[in-house]
């Protein structure tokens, strides 16, 4: 038997646990709260926009016919600004001057460009000519009233958000995003700030995995630290799982005498431990948990372990879980400037620096504890299962960080 025979390949572990998270039910939220959400209705305009007739610029509103023939001067009636102003009727050899979002007066057909005029308040000479619709931006043509302006399952960014706002939604049926909290095990763990005592390390990883979780369009918890004991790791557990839609723990999944995530999740029999054929990120556990069946990663210690486990697995969980496509996170095709190894049968992701030029270069400190040179790497090198050596110049796939 291999050494490889036992494990589990990562596209089985990811289709496991993209069968089992739930795309989150929809919700009501304020038109505050949905940037980064997924709707879960189609948004259909009541109005047109722009709802009326109105000019593109600071200018006069005239008739077209009265400017055919320049420089000509012409009595001004009034001024209309955006947001109401007074209300004239262009009567012909008239104008009135005219600000950008006000609507067009009675009568008038086109607008002139303040800068093609004397400027004038009382009458004003007009310098060029404009055809009739000059500068007019006209009722409907962006949106007529009962378009859909966004579809069920789009994903609210900045712009889709000001069109929200531009149809005059307050409230939106979203799909919103996942609450994630992280729970970081481990004895050594001492909170960044505080005075370390020997053997003891400062903890990263809850840092790492929030802020990931938060890239990838989640709300990241960081819970407190728990020491290698099963009991106290179920009892936050418990107390966390009331506002988690997903949890993520680190550390004490692997064959050591105090792993506590192990110890703790096997026995409920909702949670499997495997050894996932991949370098870092092997020991692997997956799961749910609690009365809603909350998905747990039980991801490994190793600070590249798990955040290396979080784009491979975590990140398209989260993306189903918010209604969006989910697969094998995306790749981009690269060429490698120095020659690869990886183990056998198991996949590899290298720490690499992606160059615009479409080469890929592993950074120096490939170990899974090298958290520094994680933090040189901006992209991730994928050797595949079948490959031990890779020659410099080789096509790769690689994640983009
Ligand atoms: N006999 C074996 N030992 C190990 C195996 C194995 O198969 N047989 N697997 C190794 C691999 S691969 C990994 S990955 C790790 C996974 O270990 P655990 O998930 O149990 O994690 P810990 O033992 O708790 O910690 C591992 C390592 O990472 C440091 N760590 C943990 N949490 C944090 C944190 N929040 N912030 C910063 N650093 C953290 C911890 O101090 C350890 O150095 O097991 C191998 N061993
Ligand atoms: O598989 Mo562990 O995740 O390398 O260091």
């Amino acid at each position: 038997m291999s050494a490889t025979s036992s494990m589990r390949s990562v596209d089985d572990h990811l289709a496991d646990i993209l069968r089992t998270v739930r795309v989150l039910a929809p919700l009501e939220l304020d038109v505050e709260q949905v940037l980064g959400t997924t709707l879960a209705e189609e948004i259909v305009s009541p109005v047109a926009l722009p709802p009326f007739d109105n000019s593109a610029m600071d200018g006069y509103a005239v008739r077209a016919k009265d400017v055919g023939r320049v420089p000509v001067t012409l009595p001004v009636l009034g001024d209309v600004a955006a947001g109401g102003g007074g209300r004239f009727t262009v009567v012909p050899g008239t104008v009135t001057r005219i600000m950008t979002g006000a609507p067009m007066p009675e009568g008038a057909d086109a607008v002139v460009p303040v800068e093609w005029t004397d400027g004038g308040t009382e009458q004003v000479t007009i310098n060029r000519p404009v055809p009739e619709g000059h500068a007019i931006r006209r009722a409907g043509e962006d949106v007529v009233p009962g378009e859909v302006v966004l579809p069920t399952g789009t994903l609210i960014g900045p712009a889709q958000l000001g069109i929200l706002a531009g149809v005059g939604r307050r409230r939106v049926l979203v799909r919103p995003r996942p609450r994630v909290v992280v729970i970081s095990t481990g004895a050594e763990l001492a909170e960044p700030g505080t005075p370390l005592a020997p053997g003891q390390i400062w903890e990263s990883n809850s840092y790492t995995l929030v802020a990931a979780v938060r890239e990838a369009g989640s709300e990241g918890y960081r819970a407190g630290v728990v020491a290698d004991d099963a009991r106290l790791f179920l009892d936050q557990l418990d107390a966390q799982l009331l506002r988690a839609d997903v949890v993520i723990t680190s550390g004490g999944v692997s064959m050591g005498a105090y792993e506590p995530v192990k110890e703790a999740l096997a026995p409920l029999g909702t949670v499997r431990f495997d050894r996932v054929a991949m370098q870092p990120g092997m020991p692997q556990g997956f799961g749910v948990v609690g009365e809603d069946q909350t998905p747990i990663f039980a991801l490994p210690g190793n600070p590249v372990s798990s955040f290396v486990s979080f784009m491979v697995f975590v990140r398209p969980a989260l993306r189903k879980m918010r209604g969006l496509p989910a697969g094998p996170t995306p790749t981009v095709r690269a060429v490698t400037t120095s020659p690869l190894r990886s183990p056998e049968g198991r996949r590899s992701y290298l720490r690499a620096v992606l160059a615009d030029d479409g080469s890929v270069a592993p950074v120096r400190g490939q170990g899974s504890h090298q958290l520094a040179a994680l933090a040189t790497a901006n992209a991730l090198i994928v050797v595949p299962e079948d490959a031990t050596e890779l020659p410099e110049g080789a096509t790769v796939e690689v994640i983009r960080l």
